[in-house]
């Protein structure tokens, strides 16, 4: 496909996307009343300024709590629970205002406690003009950053001429021929451990031209790989762009390369407020005020602080406008000089970590002399939008991309947008035109996993991956009741287990087709499986329960969670990347026309069954989820190869039935 063919067509998907996002979120806002969205879990009401402190770098943070009169004498009140989370931006209005009024201004939540919430701010200004008295609201705003910055790539894309870039350009839009790999390496491995498959993917990342595809199935090591790959990169002197759609993503291969010795200079883009606490020290902004003139700047901003103290203190508007000049001056000051320690950190790093949106030039990259790093590496390459790809890939001249295109994709709100091809991400573009169609050698495959019984493995690695996954040694047999503390039971001791509600008349609640979808009996059979778990001695922990829909997830948790805090109840999309001891799949559908919905989805199915280290139970009406061919072939593999209970035996005290074979 034409540059300008694929600029033009994810530019107006990108609309589409966006106009989807507003729906949700912006107009919902603007109708719903505070009281409404704070029972959506969106907004906080009757907050009061506790209080400010200059942190964080440089920016102001300021900490809310429930207002006093809501307060108990000397009782502490707790925020109301709400989806708000650490790295979100946040408007801040006052209670009573209305839902269309602007906010007075806005910030990122830098945490939360169940008590107060701390929110940074750029400008030290809107705090001061907020007042310790009055009662305010705090409202999740959706972000339009990331879309600003996703149209300002694919416009520079279309733009770009001659530089650095070019060729990879032509390569991974089927212009040119990849070329072929320089030569080889007399490699030293940095890690030693590496296994086969790990070896010749790093080998062949670092001895191709342009492009090199990393394929890492579930629990294949590649992050290890990915690792190794930078770690040689950088002691082959070249400068390299490490990024990821997710800033956990960035922030596990942070930790990874931290942990190497020795670790390369490395510096981490991104608002500190979003990134793990622990890994704030390697941020830009950490690493700028350690590096610079810091006494200077330290007096610097104790006099801006000083200020900021008289400020709330003076009573005439001419005093006060002369500690804002004097403010504005220390400001600039201060900005001055990290700016140009910003330039230098970033020279002198060799390894730049960044979410893919945050290497945009409108970010700190400006900073740096010529914009552009020798390799480009984009971890969980299969969760990003190919635009936001193109944000780095522009920085580079070659890139490594690293994957599993048969796991989630990235979340798309508009399904017309996404069916007209904005869900098609980089990596399965690449691998179907250039691999495929042209025959081009761009993708080496990991296929010694690390996570799965061999038994749990084996059904994925058929559907999926050509067969080609084998379970190391130190994982090919493992159970349930070969962990400390767990006894051996028929549960424990079950690499596989097929729960079947088929004929014992658990069926699916029956609500309209856009209402969520849930199962009371199911959701017994699933909570008395769990309880069995754990009598045995698995930690709540170490268990996963994954349902396809809130409905059930919420069924299941009120069922199970009171009594096991630790025992996570989730969507699929919420375990990706993730694994679990046990995981237990309530598949929700029981019905007389064979209707499976969404767990029609492939790929879904696949990261749910991957999760589990060493027991999966799936439970479901056989009759109904077995209309899809795909789930058939899981139930018949797992009465192949599993055992197999009926749902009413679990209910009435579990006598185990094996042998129950399904036409
Ligand atoms: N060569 C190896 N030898 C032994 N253990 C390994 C090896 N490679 C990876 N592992 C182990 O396998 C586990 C998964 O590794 P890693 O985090 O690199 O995988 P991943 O493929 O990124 O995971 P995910 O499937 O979640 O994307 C880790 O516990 C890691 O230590």
């Amino acid at each position: 496909m034409a540059v300008e063919e694929f600029v033009n067509k994810t530019l107006s998907l990108l609309d589409k996307e966006r106009e989807a996002e507003i729906q949700e979120t912006q107009t919902l806002s603007e109708r719903l009343s505070a009281k409404e969205l704070e029972k959506r879990g969106v907004c906080l009401r009757r907050l009061q300024l506790s209080s400010h402190r200059s942190g964080l770098y440089g920016r102001m943070v300021a900490l809310f709590v429930p207002e006093a009169k809501h307060r108990g004498k000397n009782v502490k009140q707790e925020l109301p629970s709400s989806n708000i989370t650490p790295g979100d931006i946040v408007g801040v209005g006052l209670t009573n205002s209305s839902p269309t009024d602007k906010p007075l201004t806005s910030g990122i939540v830098l945490q939360m406690s169940a008590f107060n919430i701390s929110v940074a701010f750029d400008e030290s200004q809107d705090i001061l003009d907020l007042d310790d008295s009055a009662s305010y609201k705090l409202t999740k705003l959706a972000n339009d950053v990331t879309y600003r910055r996703l149209k300002a790539s694919l416009n520079d894309l279309l733009k770009y001429r001659d530089g650095p870039a070019r060729r990879l350009i032509d390569s991974l839009f089927v212009l040119e021929e990849v070329s072929g790999p320089f030569g080889e390496f007399p490699f030293k491995f940095l890690n030693e451990g590496l296994d086969e498959s790990q070896r010749e993917a790093v080998k062949f990342a670092l001895t191709q031209r342009e492009v090199a595809i990393i394929h890492g199935p579930p629990g294949t090591g590649k992050t290890t790989t990915v690792v190794e790959v930078i770690l040689q990169a950088v002691s082959q002197g070249l400068k390299v762009l490490v990024t990821a759609p997710s800033n956990i993503a960035v922030d596990n291969l942070l930790e990874r390369l931290t942990a190497a010795h020795p670790s390369p200079r490395l510096v981490r883009l991104g608002h500190p407020a979003r990134l793990m606490p622990h890994l704030t020290k390697f941020s830009l902004d950490a690493v700028v005020s350690a590096a610079e003139e810091t006494d200077i700047v330290r007096d610097v901003r104790a006099d801006i602080q000083k200020t900021l103290t008289k400020m709330k203190k003076a009573r005439g508007a001419g005093e006060r406008k002369s500690l804002r000049d004097e403010l504005k001056h220390l400001r600039k000051e201060v900005s001055q000089r990290e700016e140009r320690a910003t330039s230098e950190v970033l020279s002198r790093a060799q390894v730049v970590l960044s979410t893919l949106t945050t290497a945009s030039l409108d970010g700190p990259l400006k900073h740096l002399k010529d914009k552009t790093f020798d390799l480009v590496v984009i971890d969980e390459c299969s969760q990003a939008l190919e635009a936001a790809c193109w944000i780095g890939l522009l920085r580079g001249q070659k890139c490594v991309l690293a994957g599993d295109h048969l796991q989630l994709p990235p979340t798309i709100m508009s399904r017309e947008a996404a069916n007209a091809g904005l869900e098609l991400t980089l990596m399965e573009r690449l691998l179907a035109t250039l691999a495929e169609e042209k025959g081009q050698d761009i993708v080496r495959m990991l296929t010694t996993q690390y996570r799965m019984n061999q038994l749990i493995m084996a059904w994925a690695s058929q559907q999926l991956y050509q067969g080609k996954l084998t379970a190391h040694t130190s994982v090919a047999t493992h159970l349930l009741r070969d962990l400390e503390g767990v006894s051996n039971t028929e549960e424990t001791a079950a690499p596989l287990l097929l729960i079947d509600t088929a004929g014992c008349d658990l069926r699916e609640l029956d609500l309209p087709e856009e209402v969520s979808k849930g199962n009371e009996g199911e959701a017994d059979v699933v909570a008395t499986h769990v309880e069995n778990l754990i009598k045995a001695g698995v930690k709540p922990v170490d268990i996963a329960v994954i349902a396809p829909y809130n409905m059930q997830v919420d069924l299941l948790r009120d069922r199970l969670c009171p009594q096991h805090p630790g025992l996570e109840i989730k969507s699929v999309d919420g375990f990706q990347g993730r694994e679990k001891e046990a995981v237990v799949i309530s598949m929700v559908r029981s019905n007389l026309t064979g209707e499976v919905g969404f767990l029609s989805e492939k790929r879904r199915i696949n990261v749910a069954v991957t999760r589990a280290r060493r027991h999966l139970a799936v439970v479901c009406d056989s009759d109904t989820v077995c209309h899809d061919p795909f789930i058939a072939s899981l139930v018949h593999y797992m009465t192949d190869h599993g055992d197999v209970l009926s749902a009413d035996r679990v209910l009435q005290g579990q006598q185990q039935c094996r042998g129950l074979k399904y036409s």
